[in-house]
Formats: structure tokens, sequence, C-alpha cells
């Protein structure tokens, strides 16, 4: 599992070292410029004589920058480091001229100086650079990268060329990220390798930032992060058999879980097929599905061993495809609502209401799609919302926060921490990183290869979901801190499944149920 905590705690863990005058800096420093050695090594064959540019920004991420452009130098690289601030780190500037590099500066003060690069020059030797670290901006960074860092950045990006160009080494984070949140707020240049100091920062799991940061390593600078609070989760393969519900001799189908599903009208019987079919192929100890006849049927030619109607169940799947003028689909979307502990229109007062919870009429629900539109005021957090944007835009709305799709997915963890706030469900929020958020926890999943974004994407991810509740329903219920996490596992293994089924290339949402039982087989086997 990684963990990124607040960078408030980073701040607090970093202290005591500083204080006891540990060099962190140094540490950093090197680290970055044996990785750059690397990188340079391994894309061109050699270090010495190779040509690297340092952006370097005021604070201390700009004095990592000058640190490693000093190493680099030593080691023969031509190294260039461009200022984008006024005042830089002394000792580090010091370091890096004494080293041999060149130092220029792009900060309007310099302009007329001898030293002076304009940022679209600066931007050129970027884009003529084999590696180029991004050093302008760490955890210290407020709103968007103002100055001349901006300048060259927007420039660079507009020339960047979408395969070749110069390798980007991030020091920390990608220059300009919302470091707590993931937003964007204005121009960032996008790493190809992001090496965070100590511990990585929320942004660098969080979308949109994310998909800046692309491959993030951690260089160990020692902090004591054991009493962080806040932070962002994200599971790993590894977690996969700690958290997956285990087939066990003593089980017999009924103790496996029993899955619901209620999905898929005349218009829409493929959602009920994929739902199904991924609750079948996860590991389900049996699936009923609960809809029309014919679509029943659709479900039965595809999966016979789905039980057609209702009956006990471990956990229910409502939503997928699910058409909003079938009266009586919408019945048994209520009933599953209620069997989750709180009916239309009850309120959730807390956990002693249910008594020691995991009773038999207490299950968890994942709602999907149109059931979204039944919740009740209030929802326990083992019911699981799995809205896309524009889903949680319109649920946000109805509950008198008018946002559009647009704002949700500029800003998706604080979104959906709203939803969850709002209603008291755990909100899984898909999209290319899915972020889950449950009382007191977030999680964000970037595991999904692009390709999966494809119609019934989601209702795989549904049925799938809805498996892992049922084999841990009575856990569920009584830690449901445990609800979030199954909900980012069941986001892994969406993702994981799709990249199997068609390694690199398309998939499709039947390909991925299809995938499920192997993937799973091989994450646990792990
Ligand atoms: N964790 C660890 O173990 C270690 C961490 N270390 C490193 O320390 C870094 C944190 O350093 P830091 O505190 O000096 O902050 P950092 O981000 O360099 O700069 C902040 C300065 O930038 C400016 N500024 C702010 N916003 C701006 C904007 N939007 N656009 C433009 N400028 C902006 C602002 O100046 P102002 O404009 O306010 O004058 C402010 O002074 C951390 O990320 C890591 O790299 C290692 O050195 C040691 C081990
Ligand atoms: N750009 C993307 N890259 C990877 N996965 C994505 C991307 N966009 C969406 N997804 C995933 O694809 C699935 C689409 O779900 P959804 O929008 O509900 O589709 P449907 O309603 O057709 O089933 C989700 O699991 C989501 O996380
Ligand atoms: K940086």
């Amino acid at each position: 599992m990684i963990e990124a905590v607040a960078t408030e705690h980073i701040r607090h863990a970093e202290r005591p070292l500083l204080d006891a005058g540990a060099p962190l800096m140094a540490h950093v420093a090197f680290a970055v410029a044996q990785r750059v050695r690397h990188e340079l090594s391994a894309r061109t064959g050699e270090v010495g004589g190779r040509r690297v540019v340092v952006l370097v920004g005021s604070g201390n991420n700009g004095g990592d920058g000058l640190f490693t452009a000093a190493h680099l130098a030593r080691a023969g690289v031509r190294t260039l480091a461009v200022t984008v601030a006024p005042k830089v780190h002394a000792e580090g500037l010091e370091a890096a001229r004494r080293a041999g590099v060149v130092v220029v500066s792009s900060a309007s003060s310099a302009r007329d100086s001898q030293d002076a690069l304009s940022p679209g020059a600066a931007a050129r030797e970027a884009l003529a650079a084999d590696v180029v670290v991004d050093a302008m901006l760490g955890i210290g960074a407020q709103g968007a990268l103002r100055g001349a860092g901006g300048a060259i950045v927007r420039a660079v990006n507009r020339q960047r060329p979408r395969r070749g160009g110069p390798f980007v080494v991030a020091i920390d984070v990608p220059s300009g990220i919302g470091v707590d949140d993931g937003t964007v707020p204005g121009p960032v240049l996008r790493a190809d390798l992001t090496l965070a100091c100590g511990s990585p920062a929320p942004g660098l799991l969080l979308p949109p930032a994310a998909h800046l940061a692309q491959d993030v390593d951690v260089i160990d600078t020692g902090l004591d992060l054991s009493g962080a609070t806040s932070k962002v989760l994200r599971l790993e393969d590894a977690d996969v058999a700690t958290l997956w519900p285990r087939a066990l001799p003593e089980h017999d189908k009924y103790r496996r879980g029993v899955v619901g599903v209620v999905a898929g009208t005349r218009a829409y019987p493929g959602a009920a097929v994929l739902a199904t079919g991924a609750a079948v192929r996860s590991g389900a100890g049996m699936v009923r599905h609960v809809g029309a006849d014919d679509v029943t049927r659709a479900v039965l030619a595809a999966h016979p061993e789905v039980v057609h109607g209702t009956g006990r169940v471990q956990a229910w799947v409502v939503g997928p495809g699910l058409d909003t003028e079938d009266a009586a689909q919408l019945r048994q979307v209520d009933v599953a609502l209620a069997e989750a502990g709180l009916g239309p229109g009850a309120y959730f007062s807390g956990a002693g209401v249910w008594g020691d919870g995991g009773s038999d009429g207490i299950v968890p629900v994942v709602v999907d799609a149109g059931a979204l539109s039944r919740l009740p005021e209030r929802c326990a957090p083992w019911i699981v919302l799995t809205p896309h944007a524009g889903e949680l835009a319109r649920l946000l709305t109805e509950r008198g926060v008018a946002v559009d799709r647009e704002q949700v997915e500029s800003a998706p963890a604080e979104h959906a921490a709203t939803a969850q706030r709002l209603t008291g469900a755990t909100v899984l929020l898909k999209g290319a990183t899915t972020v889950v958020v449950g009382p007191g926890q977030v999680l964000s999943q970037a595991e999904a290869p692009a390709w999966l974004a494809t119609a019934g994407a989601g209702d795989v991810l549904a049925g799938l979901l809805g498996t892992l509740l049922a084999g841990r329903s009575r856990e569920a219920v009584q830690h449901p801190d445990l609800v979030a996490r199954l909900a980012a596992l069941a986001a892994l293994v969406h993702g994981r499944a799709a990249t199997e089924a068609n390694p690199g290339g398309p998939v499709s949402a039947s390909m991925v149920v299809e995938a499920l039982p192997r993937t799973i087989a091989r994450l646990l086997a792990d």
C-alpha cells in the first residue's frame, strides 16, 4: 500500500531532522543525480557530454535542483541551470557554479543582465536537452506556477512532442500541482519520473495532477510519519490477497456470499448481463438477478449459473442499465436500500441504532447509474455509490451543491468528499484514476488502462464490487472502514483485468468479465 500523507505532516516530520542538522537536501540531490545518470545512460548509452537542463525555483525545491546540477556537472554532464526566481538557494547556487554548471536566469528582474535567458530561449534549451530536471516548486507551491517558470512550461508544453523529446524528472512533485488536493491550477510540465522527497504528497496520487506525475518513486529521507492522520492511500497488487474474501473449505455457496443484482431493462439488457457476469466470475457463491423476464433470459443465456428472482442476499448491486420508468424494478431498489439499514427517507444516527451490525437484514449495497436518484437522504457507509463525474455532478446539484461535470473532473477528490459528507455513503468516483472516499478515508487507484473507457465497463465494476461486499458482508457492516478499501480493491482488479484482457490494446466490457477469474487468481498467487 502506498501512503501519501498531507504536506503539513511532511513539514512536521522534517522539522526535527532539519533542526538536528540532517543533510536532507544533500541526500535528495545525490539520489536525484544518481537517477538522472541512470536514465542518461539507459537512454543514450553515455553520461559524460549529455545535456541536462535544471529549472530552479526560489525555495528548497530549487536548492535540491542546484545541488543535483552540481553532481551532474562533476560527472561530466553538460548542465545548464535556469533560475526562474530573482533569488535562489545561495549554497546550492555556489555549489553549482563551483562544479561548472552554467547558470542563467529567466527571472524578469535579470532580463538585462549578461546571464539572462528569455523564457522562450530557456524552453528551447529544455526541449533540446536529454533530461530536464523540474526543481521549480515543491510542497511550498501556492496556486498556479507564476512568472518565468510558468512561461517556460507553457512554451515547452506547446512544442513538446508526444513521444521522444526530453525525459523529464520532477523533484518531489511536478511544479505547480495542487500538492494536497491533486488539482492542476495552471501550467505544469508533465513528468516522466517523479522523485518524491521523504513521502509522496497526496497530489501525486489524486487526479488530475496524478496524470502529470506518472512514475513515482520515493527518496527515503528518514521522516517519521507514523503520527500522520490525513492521507491518501493506494492499494497495490500485494494488498489483494489480504483483502480478498477467501474461498475456504468450510464455506458453502451461501457463506461465500450471495449477490443480488437489480439491473437491466428491455432497453439495456446488456448492463444486467455484464454486472451479473462480473459478480459470477469474481467468485460470488451465488448471483441472483432481479428484473424483467426477458432481461433475465438474456442474463441466463450468457451466465446459466445466475438465479432468477429475489431471496436472501449478502450484498446488493442496484442500478446498472436501470429504467427509471420501471416501477417494479425501482421498488426492488428501494427494498435493497432498506436492507442496508436505511430505507428511503430514513436517517442514520450512529452505529448503535443497528445493534451490533451485520444482522441478516443489514447488507451492503452498491448503488450505480439509474439507482443513484433513489438514495435516501442519509446513507450508511456500507452503501457504496459508484458515479462517474457527470452522475456525481447531478447528485451534488440535487443536494444543493450546483456543479457541472467539468468542475467535478477538475477536483474529483474534493467533490467525492463533498458527496460522502452530504450522503454518509462511501463514494467511488470513476475515471482514469478512480477516487474512493469513505468516512475519514481517501483512496485512489490508477490501474485502469485508457482502453477501459468503454460502454459497460462501469457495470462490470459494480458487479465485481458486489461480490467483494457479499464475501465480507458482515465485516463491512461492523467495520465500515473496510468498505472503502473493498471499493478500491474492486477498482484495482477491474483495471488489472482490463490490461490482462488485451495488454496495450482495445478491450470490451465483456472481455474484462472474461479476464476476471485469471486476473484474480494471479493476484492472489502473487
Ligand atoms: N521532505 C523532505 O524530506 C525534504 C524536502 N526537501 C525539499 O523541500 C521542498 C519544499 O521547500 P520549500 O518549503 O522551500 O518550498 P518550495 O516548494 O521549494 O518553494 C516555495 C517557494 O516558491 C515560491 N512560490 C510558491 N508558490 C509559487 C507559485 N505558484 N509560483 C511561483 N513561485 C511560487 C514561494 O516564494 P514567494 O513567491 O512567495 O516569494 C516560496 O518561497 C520540497 O518540495 C522538497 O523538494 C529537501 O530539500 C529536503 C528533504
Ligand atoms: N480515461 C480512462 N482511462 C481508464 N479508465 C477509465 C477512463 N475513463 C473511464 N474509465 C473507467 O471506465 C469505466 C467506465 O464506467 P462508466 O462510465 O460507468 O461506463 P458504463 O456506464 O458504460 O458502464 C469506469 O470503471 C472508469 O473508471
Ligand atoms: K518540482
